[in-house]
């Protein structure tokens, strides 16, 4: 203590950082140990979560439970193992592999929490030098991935305003738990098309090599479109659930140009889909924003240049260099409006069409609503009115929805005759209204 404070006080302060730099330099030398740091933020031009990073924590969660004292708890849904425990920073984990003792040491470089950023450092006698850097990390890696999978719970992620980013521990998505009920057996549509979507996911889910041997990045687009409340929005969570992969869900109003939407997209996950919903609402044929999403709530114009060509990039550019896996989804209301650029074959491979609620879409919905795989004798008068009239399966799952306990099942395909019904009268003036019209004009030109 004595001689560093005259260290202290005597050396001028611009010598300790090379004092400092020699002291390691000998430490190291003398040292029989070797270490190796791991960021949880790969440096780069962008900010992107290391893999390696993420893994070995799991790896080290699972292992650390007999030697570590302090963890981070986390509940997980759904999952084989209820309560995920995770190490806590500053904390060190011993670890043996073939005989060999291994020291894990979580840390973060600053004394600031928000500008932390995190690292572990595996340390290691010198003399296993070739079996803890081949075998040992490889065998962490691999363990460390299997246990993400096996405790894997959905996540939902959102844009956050790039405002934000310059901050070192700010992100660029936040993320949520995503917990939406909807499969493919509770979505209404026709049996047919419903088995086509799930074989094309199935295939590109396997294929793997394929893509590598035709040369293409695995990816894939699609395209829903459709009126309001014919299920768009429920047939991406059904397919998350279904491939278990995250959404990205992108909000394009909120991204100030092509950089940032390239950013965006960068750091995104693998085994993910990326939503734009509305795509037709986001962007107009000349690449610029609608001049109502250009202005927020005070009326003000927002500064917003993500173009066409910004998003054709975003898809098929630098896309296919980063990360793979992935389903991009746009969903519209007016498949006319959008440019055939960008639903072009290879862009959006694939175009579903969700329709008005057909007889085998609400048979679907009546057994979501009934727990019976029998007809009810009210099913032939429902089957008629919906081959007449249209009514999307929202309006259709709003009049099957139980409105007290004792609302039978029965009251509530009344309810949905009822609705059909007046749906048709109305239907039928606005026909005859149009007719009348049309033979108006018809005479004025005569
Ligand atoms: N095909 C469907 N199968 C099952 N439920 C559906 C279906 N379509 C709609 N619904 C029900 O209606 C609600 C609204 O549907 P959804 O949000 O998926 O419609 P959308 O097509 O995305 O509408 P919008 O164009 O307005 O975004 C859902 O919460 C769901 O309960
Ligand atoms: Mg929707």
């Amino acid at each position: 203590m004595f001689l560093y404070g005259i260290y202290e006080k005597f050396v001028p302060h611009h010598f300790h950082k090379h004092v400092r730099k020699y002291i390691q330099k000998f430490v190291g030398f003398m040292s029989p140990y070797m270490h190796i740091t791991f960021p949880e933020f790969i440096s780069g031009q962008c900010l992107k979560r290391s893999d390696a990073y993420s893994c070995i924590r799991t790896y080290l969660s699972a292992s650390s439970l007999e030697n570590a004292k302090r963890f981070k708890a986390e509940v997980v849904a759904n999952s084989q193992t209820p309560l995920v425990l995770t190490m806590e920073d500053a904390e060190e984990i011993e670890d043996k592999f073939q005989g060999v003792k291994v020291w894990w040491f979580s840390h973060n470089n600053s004394k600031n929490d928000s500008d932390a950023k995190l690292y572990l450092t595996l340390t290691f006698h010198k003399n296993y030098r070739e079996l803890i850097t081949t075998s040992y990390i490889k065998h962490v890696l691999e363990e460390g991935k299997a246990l993400k999978l096996k405790n894997r719970k959905l996540k939902l992620y959102t844009n956050n305003p790039s405002n934000d980013w310059w901050r070192p521990s700010s992100r660029k998505w936040s993320q949520t738990t995503f917990e939406h009920p909807a499969t493919f057996e509770t979505l209404a549509m026709d049996q047919e098309k419903k088995e086509e979507i799930i074989d094309d996911l199935i295939k590109f889910k396997s294929g793997k090599d394929y893509y590598a041997k035709v040369g293409k990045a695995w990816k894939r687009g699609y395209l829903l479109y459709g009126p309001p409340g014919t299920g768009k929005s429920t047939m991406i969570s059904a397919i998350a659930n279904f491939m278990n992969y995250d959404v990205y869900d992108l909000e394009l109003t909120t991204i100030k140009d092509n950089n940032e939407l390239k950013r965006l997209l960068i750091a995104t996950s693998s085994q993910s889909i990326i939503v734009i919903e509305d795509i037709d609402c986001s962007i107009d044929l000349t690449g610029k924003r609608t001049k109502d999403e250009k202005k927020d709530k005070d009326g003000n114009g927002k500064e917003s240049n993500v173009t066409l060509s910004g998003l054709l990039n975003f898809i098929d550019g630098i896309w296919s260099a980063c990360g793979s896996e992935r389903i991009i989804i746009f969903t519209t209301n007016f498949v006319d409006k959008l440019d055939p650029a960008l639903i072009r074959r290879g862009r959006m491979d694939k175009h579903i069409e969700m329709s008005y609620c057909s007889y085998q879409a609400f048979k679907v919905l009546a057994k979501n609503y009934w727990d019976n795989d029998s007809d009810h004798v009210l099913f032939p008068i429902i089957e008629k009115l919906l081959g007449e009239v249209n009514m999307s399966p929202a309006d259709v799952a709003e009049n099957l929805m139980p409105k007290s306990i004792s609302d039978h099942f029965g009251t509530r395909l009344k309810n949905l005759i009822k609705s059909l019904e007046r749906a048709k009268k109305k239907t039928e003036k606005r026909d005859k209204e149009a007719e009348m019209e049309q033979c108006l004009e018809g005479k004025k030109n005569m």
